[in-house]
């Protein structure tokens, strides 16, 4: 073969290798790093990312797209200078109509089982807030660095509601039994060196500069490592949280949809909101 023609497959099979991003993203803006490959996904859905159907379908396609283009890595942060996200949308829990409930609800399963499973490494520069789903997003990721003095953990009971049991599965495979039920019994909102202190970050940044600079740097741990190794040894330690969604996967959203619609959890998600509300018109 002649070497021209040599050189010309191996572009072609680069080329094919190379992630393929949708640009018609609306909630994300997808980069990859031409130093690492690694790709950057970040969240901006202003004001706070907070998850609903539209943003939890787009990083469930771009999760489907790194895996197919067998990338090396992916970072996630947030566009927003104090909020990584808000967790999940509110208002997609408030008054929910069934069915769009639903669609809300297995897409959110669908990011986790895909991002709590990725074979490729993850880390989360977490550059803002990140309470419940939010701390759920970055804890699925296999390292995060966040930046100081912002709030993370899974705080559902403070809202009236239950985590559901594979977000609590996500925490015990981050922070002790103990730590957990702690956390998660008080609704614990961790400041980001408390957050170290318990195991719930890896490394603390100074800014979002020095947060991805850290989340890049993670990935050079793996330069060594064969990726089916790796990918294999990640699936035995999460794989089996992840069945156990998928078998139970319907019950869940069924369960979650009767919880959530129930009177008593309404009324505290419309007090929550409430107290949000005015939180900013008291700073006003
Ligand atoms: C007995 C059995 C019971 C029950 C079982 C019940 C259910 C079980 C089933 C399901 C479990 C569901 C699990 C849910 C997990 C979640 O993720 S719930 C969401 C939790 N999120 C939060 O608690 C965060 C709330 N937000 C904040 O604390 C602050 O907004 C934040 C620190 C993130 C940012 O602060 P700041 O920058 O000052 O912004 P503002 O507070 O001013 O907010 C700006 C606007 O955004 C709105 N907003 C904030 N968070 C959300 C959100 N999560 N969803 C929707 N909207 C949100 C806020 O209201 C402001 O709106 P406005 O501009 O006033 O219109």
């Amino acid at each position: 073969m002649m070497a021209s023609t040599r050189s010309l497959l191996r572009t072609k099979s680069l080329i094919s290798n190379l992630p393929r991003f949708s640009s018609n993203y609306k909630c994300l803006d997808v980069s990859v790093n031409n130093d690492n490959n690694i790709t950057t996904v970040t969240l901006k859905r202003p004001p706070v990312n907070s998850l609903n159907l539209d943003l939890l379908s787009e990083i469930s396609d771009v999760l489907t797209d790194l895996k197919k283009s067998k990338s090396p890595g992916m970072i996630l942060t947030s566009s927003s200078d104090k909020v990584f996200t808000a967790g999940l949308d509110i208002m997609e829990m408030h008054k929910p109509d069934p069915e769009r409930f639903k669609q809300f609800w297995y897409a959110l399963q669908d990011v986790w089982m895909k991002l709590y499973g990725s074979p490729f490494p993850t880390a989360a520069a977490i550059n803002g807030h990140a309470p419940a789903g939010g701390c759920l997003l970055a804890m699925c990721c296999e390292y995060r660095v966040m930046v100081q003095n912002f709030n993370i953990g899974l705080n559902e009971t403070q809202l009236g509601i239950v985590a559901p049991i594979w977000f609590i599965k996500t925490m015990l495979n981050t922070i002790s039994i103990r730590d957990t039920e702690l956390a998660l019994t008080t609704g614990r909102l961790f400041k980001t060196d408390e957050a170290l202190a318990v195991g719930l970050i890896d490394e603390m940044a100074t800014d979002k500069a020095d947060a991805l600079k850290k989340a890049n740097a993670f990935f050079e741990r793996f330069e060594m490592i064969p990726p089916i190794a790796r990918a294999y040894t990640k699936d035995s330690l999460r794989g089996s949280d992840i069945e156990d969604l998928k078998k139970n996967r319907e019950k869940d959203i069924q369960t979650t949809l009767s919880l959530i619609t129930q009177p008593k959890v309404q009324q505290g998600l419309e007090f929550y909101l409430a107290l949000l509300k005015n939180k900013k018109e008291s700073a006003a």
